[in-house]
């Protein structure tokens, strides 16, 4: 042991209410970026890092609890090890986040956790978060006074604007090298409820200063009419934009790639290298480039929706309707979750009471449109759907038509949870649906962009890996034994006429059918795929877009929208399925929806195909 309690081994860790700031916060002492959003429930593990400034400590950041009383999963896990944690010999201090803009809801936790650790005899230390708010509106709260009556040190935060942090940093020394615990004491809970009451109307700032714009807002938001309109209006916009946004920028990817393309091909000398660079790296993984700037918009505008606290209204809107398809108002955050990626969704599901609603939401989660399904329909639409506006270039049909696939990838999802509530029985009793709504904000522009810009960095190494590997080798079957001459002819044309009988009920070859089957590894590897054989077939031009090249090839509407179907259902990420037996604590589910969702997605391609082809595509 060292002198410096800078140096030894401690642990600290941040408890608090759900949405209070303790992971902003946390991201700040530690450097580290763990996912921070503006509805309740977003972290669902505890998480740790080394806390700045003091390298022998390290810091746990706890998903939140409204009590020790747990009630949902993350509360249990917060609750159970919070539990263990004042047991540690290691543990140096405890951090009790408040949201001292809402002291009621986080007061009675507060005091709980102050009373578990003078039994423990372990050093807490209060943080009042958002005393940024709290100045904006020249409101002030005498906090000293607040801690003296709550019976431990109170310091006034900012995890937003790192105001009030260096007390802190000053303050966890201290507590560290000469520890001061609350004192020890067994007033039941139901004391320090009207305790906590109490403290926040003599402490809570006065009047409804925090409260009037609020209200105004969910006025309208909540409105039965208004509400609606604005609800449909806001989804729509979201996936419009994915299209108006990020087109020029995917453009310019792919105009730089043609250019840089142009300038190195012709600088190889030796055929086959030449041949491997053209088809197989900028056709095949640039086809697969070009998607990141859609992705990059996608994530910044969910990310908006986070920020601004709409989403946690646009969840009590869904409740409803949702109700009706046997899930509840907190599976409307996991699914949306789910549209940037299903992973992230899977685990916010967590946050569901009820076992048997958390799992008819496992159910929806990948059958919501993920970004990994996005350049398959970019691709397909951009190829079959005009670029044309109407209405004053208020209604784009490509964005309507993304609108369409997204919508109808949400309702497959939401008829399965209907049929399988309604087929199943089921004793469980209802709880109650409680979401706390959580305030309206502006949100911060850099932290949303730094987080957009490493969903891309994940969307380019989580798939980037698998489609080098599939572009190389399926770049090899195509191109032997004739050398690029003939792909019919090739390894890779001779295995296609294997699978070919599967896909030509939906009219399509047997190019397009190995790229389906690659795209089992990862929904994205599917443009690679394509790149890469449409590459070798057109290896004397120049690169020629994918769009031009599908548009070109034999691929009739009733293919495309038969295409669109089959990748809308099917469940193609291995990562998916390991996450949902992780999640679900056994493979059965997975391999069952895995299964389901195969079959579901061919059959529901067949009759799209014959649809379409009847009414004359
Ligand atoms: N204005 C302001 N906003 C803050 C502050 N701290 C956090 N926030 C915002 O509050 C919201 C919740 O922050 P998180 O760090 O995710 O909260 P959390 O306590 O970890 O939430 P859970 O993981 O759900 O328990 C985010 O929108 C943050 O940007 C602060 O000091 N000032
Ligand atoms: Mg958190």
């Amino acid at each position: 042991m060292t002198d410096n309690p800078r140096q030894e081994p401690h642990k600290a860790l941040l408890i608090g209410s759900p949405n209070c700031g303790k992971t902003l916060l946390f991201n700040r002492l530690t450097g580290l970026q763990h996912r921070v959003a503006n509805f309740p429930g977003i972290t669902v593990e505890i998480a740790s890092g080394k806390l700045s400034g003091h390298p022998g400590v390290t810091l746990y950041d706890y998903p939140g609890t409204y009590s020790l009383q747990a009630i949902s999963g993350e509360e249990r896990v917060a609750v159970e090890q919070f539990e263990l944690a004042l047991k540690d010999g290691e543990l140096g201090v405890v951090l009790c986040v408040i949201d001292v803009t809402r002291l009621e809801k986080s007061l009675y936790l507060a005091l709980q956790v102050i009373r578990e650790c003078g039994r423990a005899g372990k050093p807490v230390l209060v943080l009042a978060n958002m005393i940024d708010v709290l100045e904006n509106h020249r409101i002030n709260i005498d906090l000293e006074a607040l801690g003296r009556d709550m019976g431990a040190t109170v310091l006034g935060i900012s995890a937003r604007t790192g105001q009030g942090l260096e007390r802190l940093d000053a303050a966890v020394s201290e507590q560290l090298s000469n520890p001061v615990c609350p004192s020890d004491h067994q007033e039941p809970d139901i004391l320090l409820r009207g305790n906590a009451h109490q403290l926040a109307r003599n402490y809570g700032p006065k009047g409804d200063i925090l409260l009037r714009t609020q209200n105004r807002l969910d006025a309208f938001f909540l409105h039965t009419g208004f509400g609606g309109i604005a609800f449909f209006a806001i989804m729509y916009l979201l996936f419009q934009s994915i299209f108006t946004w990020s087109t020029p920028a995917m453009d310019a990817v792919e105009q730089g790639l043609v250019w840089i393309s142009d300038r190195v091909v012709p600088m190889i000398d030796t055929p086959l290298l030449k041949d491997f660079t053209a088809d197989a790296l900028f056709s095949g993984l640039g086809a697969f480039l070009v998607f990141v700037p859609q992705i990059f918009v996608l994530t910044f505008v969910i990310g908006l929706l986070e920020d601004s606290g709409y989403m946690a209204r646009a969840a009590l809107i869904c409740h409803r309707p949702l109700r009706f398809f046997g899930l509840t108002g907190k599976s409307f955050i996991p699914m949306l979750s789910g549209v940037a990626c299903a992973i992230p969704g899977i685990y916010a599901a967590r946050s569901i009471d009820s076992p048997r609603r958390r799992f008819l939401t496992y159910m929806a989660i990948p059958l919501m449109p993920c970004s990994a399904r996005l350049p398959v329909y970019t691709l397909l639409i951009a190829a079959f759907i005009p670029s044309t506006t109407a209405l004053g270039g208020l209604v784009g049909y490509q964005g309507l038509a993304m609108f369409l696939v997204y919508f109808f990838g949400m309702l497959c999802g939401l008829l399965v949870t209907a049929m399988v509530s309604r087929f199943s029985t089921s004793e469980e009793s209802d709880l109650p649906f409680v979401l706390e709504m959580p305030a309206y904000r502006l949100p911060t522009l850099v932290p949303l962009l730094r987080k957009s810009w490493r969903r891309c960095q994940h969307f380019i190494t989580k798939a980037g890996g698998i489609i080098v590997a599939v572009t190389f080798v399926i770049w090899v079957l195509g191109y032997f034994p004739n050398y690029g001459a003939d792909l019919g002819a090739s390894w890779l044309g001779q295995m296609g006429r294997f699978v070919e009988p599967v896909f030509a009920p939906l009219g399509l070859d047997w190019r397009y059918g190995v790229a389906v089957m690659s795209s089992f590894l990862a929904r994205e590897v599917f443009v690679g795929t394509l790149g890469v054989i449409f590459g070798i077939e057109g290896a004397e031009e120049n690169m020629v877009p994918l769009v031009a090249q599908i548009q070109n090839s034999d691929l009739g509407i009733a293919s495309g929208v038969s295409l669109l179907v089959f990748f809308a259902v099917a469940l193609m990420c291995v990562s998916t399925m390991a996450v949902l037996s992780k999640e679900s604590a056994s493979n059965r589910l997975a391999i069952r929806m895995f299964l389901a969702y195969s079959g579901m997605a061919y059959v529901l391609a067949l009759l799209a195909y014959q649809l379409v082809s009847l009414f004359g595509g």
